[in-house]
This record gives C-alpha cells, structure tokens and sequence, in this order.
C-alpha cells in the first residue's frame, strides 16, 4: 500500500488566516476585473512545446480579438526565441494602443536589463518582477533568511526604476510578484510588497501592480480569499495598489479562489484560456468570465465565436480543450440522457413562448447561442436517450413535429436501433429508423400511390380514384368518404380488405415559402393493433393520403 493510512504524518492540514470580521462572504461580484492573458508566458513555459514566433503571434492576435487589454507575451530572458518575438511584436505597431504587454524577469539585474532591451521602443509596457518569498523557498530554494529575501526584490525594483527612467519615451508599469504568496506569512508578503512600493513611488493615478500568486494551490478558495481580504486591508498605501490573482489550479479551485479573491478586494485576474498553465494550469478566464456573465455582468471579453478561440488554443498549445471544460467542451452543452433531453426541449419551447427575454432552460446554464454554439449539438441520441432526443432531433435535422403519442410509439424504433448498434445514433441514423418505421419515402413498401384524383360526387361525398402499386404492380383503385382521408380508407378496405379505423389526425408545415412541404400523421386502429402513419408531400392533401397509405404499409408490414 503507497497511500498512507495516517496521513496527518506526511501532511499539515492548512492553517486558518487570524481574519475574524471578515467582510468577503457576503458580498457579491458587480464588475468584471482588470484582465490579464499569461498564455504567452505562464501557458507557454509549461507545454511541451514551447510556442515559436508564428503560433505566439496568432494566439496574441486572438487575445486582442477576445478584448483582453493587458497581455503577458514572455519571458524575454529566457532566450532568443522568447526575446526576438517581443522585440519583433513591439516593433511591428500591431498593439493596439488599448492593449498594454506585460513581460515577466526574475529579480537579477542581468535579466531585467535584457527585460527592458525586449521592450525597447515600446508605447507602454507592464514589467512584472518576482521573487518566492514563503518559508520553503526560502530554507530550499535560495537558503536565505526574510532579511536576504526581501533584499532581492528591493534590489530588483532598484534597477527596473533605473532602467525604466533611461527610456522616458515608453509608459512604464510595474508589477510586482511576492512569489507563492499563498503559502507565505501574510505579514511578511505585505511587509515585501510595502518595501518595492517604497522603491517604485506609485501613486493612485500611477499605481503598482501587485500580484499575489497562489503559485501552488494548497487550501480550500475561502483561506485564499481571507489572505486576499488580509492583505487588502493591511497594505499602507492600497490607493496606490492594483491587487492582482493569480491562481493555479492544483487542487481544482483556481476558478473558485479568483472568484473569491475578487470578492475579498482584488481588482484584477491573471490566467489563461481554458486554464492551461503550469502543472494542473492556471485559473481559466473563459470561465471566470462567463461565470460573470451567466449571472448578467458583461465580462468585457468576447466568446460569441468560442469555436474559433478553441481552435486557436488548442493549435497554439498543442493541448486539447477536454471535452468536459466549462462553457468551451464539446459535450457542455449536449444531453444523451432521457430526462435532460425532454427538460431541455420543453425548456426552449417554454423560453420562446415567455415574454421576457431571461433565460430559463433546465440543465443549461447558459445559452449556448451566445457562444456560437448550435442548439443540433445540445441533444444527442443513444441508448440513454428518451422520445424528447429524437423528437428534437428529428425537428432540428427534418423539421417533423411528431405528435406526442407517435414519439412514444417511434421510441420503440430507437431504443431497438440504438440497442443494436451500440453507438450514438446521429441524425441521418434516426432519420433512417423513421422512414423505414412508417415506410416514408421508400422504395420497398407494400401500398405505393402512384397518383389519384379526388372529385366530388353528386350526393356531396368524397371520390378517391388512381393508382396503387402493390409490391410493384399497378392497381386502379377508387373509393368514397366524407372527406379524402376516409375516401381514401374507404378504398384501402374495398380493394384490399383492409380493416382501418382513423382515431387522430394531425398536420403541419414543413418550412415556409415556397419549399414548404406539409407533413401529416394519422393514428388508426386496426383489430387490435394500433398503428401510426406519416405523409409528406409538398401538398397538403397528398401529404394525408400517403399517410393513409403509410399506416397500410404498417398493417401488412
Ligand atoms: C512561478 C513561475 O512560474 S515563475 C516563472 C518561471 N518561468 C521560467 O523559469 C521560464 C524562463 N526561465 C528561464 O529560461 C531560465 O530559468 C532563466 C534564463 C530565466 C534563468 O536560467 P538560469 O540562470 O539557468 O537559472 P535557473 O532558472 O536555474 O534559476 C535558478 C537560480 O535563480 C535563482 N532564482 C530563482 N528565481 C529567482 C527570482 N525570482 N529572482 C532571483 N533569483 C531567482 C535561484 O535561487 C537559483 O539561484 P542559484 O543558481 O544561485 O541557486
Ligand atoms: C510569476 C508568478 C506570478 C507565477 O507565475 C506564479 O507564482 O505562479
């Protein structure tokens, strides 16, 4: 056995932050935060990978397109891929001037220099400082005391002020990160940050960024929060502060911990779309951003064309979106099961029938429209699947309203089909099942009407007279009803003895103008038996009469 049955003695549980009066659990989020993509930095350094100059270009031109205003585009120090691509974007003027790239730097003079030298020439530019400051980095890592580990960021600011007032010409902004800020003393975090402020001079008008990473998630989001709450209100000089989040997702809550950071006083969100990043990834901004949106705040980032984001993504990461993934998988929004494919068809027939515009469809919490996403994809057929899938896809792909007591006799043809295939049916499977269930528009049916004519007699009744093939051979046939249908059964019973009782007849139309086609259905009892038919023409009345024929085709079939 590998796992431990005590496992309190290889792990601490995580202490509780000393906040007793805390103020974020009872409020609620009202605006969307500051955004930042760290795709191109966070995202990149942890792919297998890495992406060159082509696929960084292509995904920061998406990041604009979605609205993202500040963007991380690397590492500059990293290297000469990294550096070539900053320099190269910076000098190309295709940042927009709404849009502000940000670069990251260890806190070494040599890096931040060559930090600068990527931004040379740049209109504005973020330049993000880090360094850890928690106790086991500390001890671990650089082996130093808080002392010597709050010296490194001093000496780091010291020179990006240096560097940053050579080059007058670009807007500058700071950014600072106490590095695993979550598993640091929260006192020691603050008393860093307050030292670079002291370094950097920012003002209200001209504020600092400070970032505080849970560079490795290791609590539940609400002592996140708490930390978050803490430093807010312990920080000297907050006015002069944007506080950022910058989650990770080890635990799964790195959604849940920005969430929670932004209700604790934080005015900014770091991560990356569909949460890629560093081990389990970083926070997801699609989501934390249409989480804002399904609650009705506009998170001031475009997903109508979510499709087209995934594409970019996944091209640029080489790392699927995984099929279950909030708001961008591709199953999100699709119902296999019986009772959520007839609560959510029920839903859009009650949403389009409802006055106000406020949505209300069991089982989607948003709208799968606003994202680009077509309504064929939310219910999908298998043998977990009830009358209301088919229905619906059968509506969708054919535009057939079966009445309800034919869907529960055509879900005999499904469940048989789906049960043999042991697959998902799609639409041309299910489509195929109804034709060859009511022998609609086959060959290789019993009764086939070649034509007829219909006219009236002197007493006023109905006359049915044309052509029947039966099993290919042409009859002429003819009969007298009140009405074409019973004309019609009439004549089914005089020429082939056939016993027909009509019990319900309904009809629609297929489509509108001039392609529209009607479709009819017919429930009829025969002896015992009841049996359903289905006609569909482009005139109405022949639409009936072949659904006449069609419940024949299920007696004799
Ligand atoms: C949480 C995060 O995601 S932070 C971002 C991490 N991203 C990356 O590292 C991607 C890009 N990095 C790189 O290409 C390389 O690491 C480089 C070029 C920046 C530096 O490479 P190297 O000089 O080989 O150093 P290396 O990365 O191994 O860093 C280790 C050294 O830097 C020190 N160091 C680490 N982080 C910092 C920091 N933020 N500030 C100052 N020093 C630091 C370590 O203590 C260690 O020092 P030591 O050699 O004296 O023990
Ligand atoms: C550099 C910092 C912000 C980081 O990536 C982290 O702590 O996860």
């Amino acid at each position: 056995m590998t796992m431990l049955s005590d496992p309190s003695r290889k792990y601490r549980p995580f202490p509780q932050v000393a906040l007793q009066d805390r103020q974020w659990p009872s409020r609620t989020i009202t605006a969307p935060p500051r955004w930042l993509s760290t795709d191109l930095r966070d995202g990149n350094q942890s792919i297998i990978d890495p992406m060159d100059a082509v696929k960084k270009n292509r995904f920061f031109d998406e990041l604009v397109r979605i609205g993202i205003k500040e963007i991380e585009v690397g590492f500059p120090s990293a290297g000469a891929t990294e550096f070539d691509f900053i320099q190269g974007l910076v000098r190309s003027g295709r940042i927009p001037d709404d849009v502000k790239v940000q670069v990251l730097t260890q806190s070494r003079e040599d890096l931040i220099r060559t930090s600068f030298e990527s931004l040379e020439s740049a209109k504005q530019a973020i330049v993000h400082l880090y360094n850890a400051v928690s106790p086991a980095w500390r001890d671990i890592v650089f082996r130093m005391s808080k002392d010597e580990v709050r010296e490194i960021a001093l000496a780091g600011a010291k020179v990006m002020r240096d560097e940053a007032s050579k080059r007058p010409d670009t807007d500058w902004h700071f950014q600072y990160s106490p590095e695993t800020f979550s598993t640091a003393e929260l006192d020691f975090s603050i008393e860093v940050c307050e030292a670079v402020m002291q370094v950097l001079a920012p003002t209200p008008e001209h504020p600092i960024i400070l970032n505080l990473p849970a560079t490795v998630e290791a609590a539940t989001p609400n002592i996140y929060a708490d930390q978050i709450e803490y430093f807010c209100r312990n920080l000297p000089n907050r006015d002069a502060a944007v506080i950022s989040l910058h989650t990770h997702n080890d635990r799964g809550t790195g959604v849940a911990a920005a969430e929670l950071g932004l209700m604790a006083g934080a005015d900014r969100v770091e991560g990356c779309l569909f949460g890629n990043g560093e081990r389990t990834g970083n926070c997801c901004l699609v989501t934390v951003a249409l989480n804002m949106y399904t609650q009705g705040i506009n998170p001031g980032l475009d997903f109508s064309d979510i499709d087209r984001t995934i594409e970019t993504v996944e091209y640029c990461n080489e790392l699927p979106v995984h099929q279950r993934h909030p708001y961008g998988g591709e199953l999100v929004f699709t119902a296999f099961s019986g009772s959520h494919q007839d609560a959510i068809k029920k839903g859009f027939e009650a949403n389009d029938q409802q006055n106000d515009e406020h949505w209300r469809v069991p089982y989607l919490p948003i709208d799968p429209a606003d994202l680009g996403r077509d309504y064929e994809a939310v219910i999908r057929v298998n043998s977990q699947s009830g009358k209301g899938g088919f229905a619906w896809v059968l509506e969708q792909d054919q535009g057939l309203k079966l009445p309800k007591k034919m869907q529960a006799d055509f879900s005999k043809h499904v469940q048989h089909m789906a049960d043999e295939l042991g697959r998902e049916l799609n639409a041309a499977d299910i489509w195929e099942a109804f034709k060859s269930a009511y022998y609609v528009q086959t060959d290789s049916k019993h009764f086939q009407l070649v034509y007829y004519d219909e006219s009236r007699a002197p007493d006023g009744t109905r006359v049915f007279a044309g052509k029947i093939a039966v099993k290919g051979q042409e009859q002429s046939v003819s009969g007298r009803g009140n009405g074409l249908i019973s004309s019609v059964v009439t004549t089914l019973e005089e020429s082939f003895g056939l016993d027909l009782k009509v019990l319900d007849y309904s009809e629609h139309a297929m489509g509108s103008g001039r392609d529209a086609r009607a479709a009819a259905y017919l429930m009829c009892q025969s002896g015992d038996r009841i049996i359903w038919g289905c006609g569909i023409d482009e005139d109405v009345a022949t639409a009936s009469v072949r659904a006449v024929l069609s419940a024949a085709n299920g007696i004799v079939g």
